[in-house]
C-alpha cells in the first residue's frame, strides 16, 4: 500500500466507508452514556454516573489499572436487560460508523459467575444480535474469552458455555483468551482451545500485547491461533513476522488501546508500519473504544497517518478485516464489492 496522492479529507472518507471489525470487546465498548445509566442504577458502584466525569476515571496508570476499571464496569451489568441493552446499544453505535460486520468479544464467565443466569445471559445477548441486523444492518457474531487471570476454572467454564449445545450461542464463531498475560502462560490452556476448535470455532487469543514474542509463538503453536490479538511485541522477532507473514496470520491491530494502556509509549513509536513493511496482514480495531477515548473510524485515522495511506490503501485496511474475519464467504464478497464501489464513487472525477 504506497501513497499516490493526498487523500482530500482521509476522516470524511473513513466516516463512511463500509467496515469489518474483527477485535472489540463487549463490555469495552459500552458507551460512556450507557455506563453513567447502568452506573446510575447501582449507587454502590464507584463508577461515576456522568459521561465527563467518566472520561477521568478511564485515563489508566497501568495494564493492571485498566484491568481494575475493566472490572468495575463489568460489575455494572446484573442482569440479562442489562446484557440486552449494552449489546442492542454497541450495535447502534457500530452503525453510526459504517460496521457491516463485527466479531465482538464476550467474556460469559465474567458475567456468570456474577450471578447471571447462563441461559438469560446467552438469550439476551442473541436476542440483541438478531434485531441489531434487522434495525441496523450489522451483522454480529460472537468470540467467547477466557479472562486469562481467572484461571483454568474460568477455562473450563467458558468451554462449556461455548461448546453445551443447549447453551452454546448460534452467533458465536470464536474462542479467544484475554486479561493480563503477565503471570498467564498460554500453554496451559492448550486443552481447552484443542476442544473448543474440535467443536468448530476459531482461534484467536490475545498474546503479545503487554508481553514479548514468546507469548505470540506459544499462541500459534499451541493455541493454533488463526489470528491474534494485537500481537505488538511480533516486532522485536524479525523471525516471527516472517511467519506470520508467510502463513498469512493476520494481526488485530489497536493502536490507541496499546497507548492508553501503556503496552506502547507513543503512536509514533507504535510497530504497524513494522508489520506492513513486513509483509504481515494488519487488521485495524478499537478494542474497548470508549474507555480509551477513541473509536473504528479514529483507529483508521491514526493507520491512514502511521502507514500514510490515501483513500485507495485506507479502503484495503478495511478489505484485510473481511478476508480475515469468519463470515461466510458470500457475505464477505458483499462488503468487499461495497468498500470498492463506495472507494471509486468516492474517487470519481
Ligand atoms: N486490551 C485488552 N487486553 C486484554 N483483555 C482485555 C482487553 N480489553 C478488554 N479485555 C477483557 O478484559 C477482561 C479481563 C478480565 C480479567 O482479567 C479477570 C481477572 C480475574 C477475574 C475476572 C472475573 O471476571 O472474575 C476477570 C477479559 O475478559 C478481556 O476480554
Ligand atoms: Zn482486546
Amino acid at each position: 500500500m504506497t501513497q499516490q496522492h493526498a487523500p482530500r479529507d482521509p476522516h470524511a472518507f473513513i466516516a463512511g466507508l463500509p467496515k469489518a471489525e474483527l477485535h472489540v470487546h463487549h463490555v469495552g465498548s459500552a458507551s460512556p452514556r450507557i455506563v453513567a445509566e447502568l452506573a446510575a442504577r447501582h449507587p454502590d458502584s464507584k463508577v461515576p454516573t456522568d459521561p465527563e466525569a467518566l472520561a477521568d476515571y478511564f485515563t489508566f496508570t497501568d495494564f493492571a489499572h485498566f484491568i481494575q476499571v475493566y472490572l468495575s464496569v463489568v460489575d455494572l451489568i446484573r442482569t440479562p436487560e442489562d446484557v440486552r441493552l449494552l449489546t442492542y446499544e454497541v450495535a447502534r453505535d457500530m452503525a453510526r460508523q459504517q460496521v457491516r460486520y463485527a466479531e465482538l468479544t464476550v467474556t460469559p464467565y465474567s458475567s456468570t459467575r456474577r450471578g447471571i443466569d447462563e441461559r438469560a445471559f446467552m438469550d439476551a445477548i442473541e436476542d440483541a444480535r438478531k434485531a441489531a441486523e434487522a434495525d441496523f444492518g450489522t451483522v454480529l457474531r460472537w468470540c467467547f474469552d477466557i479472562p486469562g487471570e481467572a484461571g483454568l476454572e474460568s477455562a473450563e467454564e467458558t468451554l462449556r458455555l461455548a461448546t453445551d449445545e443447549r447453551l452454546r450461542p448460534e452467533g458465536l464463531v470464536s474462542f479467544g483468551l484475554g486479561g493480563p498475560e503477565i503471570g498467564v502462560p498460554r500453554p496451559q490452556f492448550k486443552p481447552y482451545f484443542d476442544r473448543a476448535i474440535a467443536a468448530g470455532l476459531h482461534s484467536v487469543p490475545h498474546a503479545g500485547e503487554t508481553t514479548g514474542p514468546q507469548t505470540v509463538w506459544d499462541a500459534l503453536t499451541e493455541l493454533r491461533a488463526e489470528r491474534i490479538g494485537h500481537g505488538t511485541s511480533s516486532a522485536q522477532d524479525p523471525k516471527l513476522l516472517a511467519h506470520l507473514a508467510e502463513h498469512r496470520i493476520p494481526l488485530e491491530v489497536c493502536p490507541t488501546s496499546n497507548i492508553a494502556t501503556r503496552a506502547v509509549r507513543t503512536l509514533d513509536e507504535h510497530p504497524i508500519k513494522e508489520f506492513v513493511e513486513a509483509g504481515v496482514l494488519v487488521t485495524v480495531n478499537s478494542d474497548d473504544p470508549p474507555m480509551f477515548g477513541t473509536d473504528l473510524n479514529t483507529e483508521y485515522a491514526v493507520a491512514a497517518r502511521l502507514l500514510g495511506l490515501d483513500e485507495r490503501g485506507i479502503a484495503e485496511l478495511a478489505k484485510n478485516a473481511v478476508h480475515a474475519s469468519f463470515l461466510d464467504e458470500a457475505g464477505k464478497a458483499r462488503i468487499a464489492e461495497e468498500i470498492d464501489a463506495y472507494t471509486e464513487r468516492w474517487l470519481a472525477p
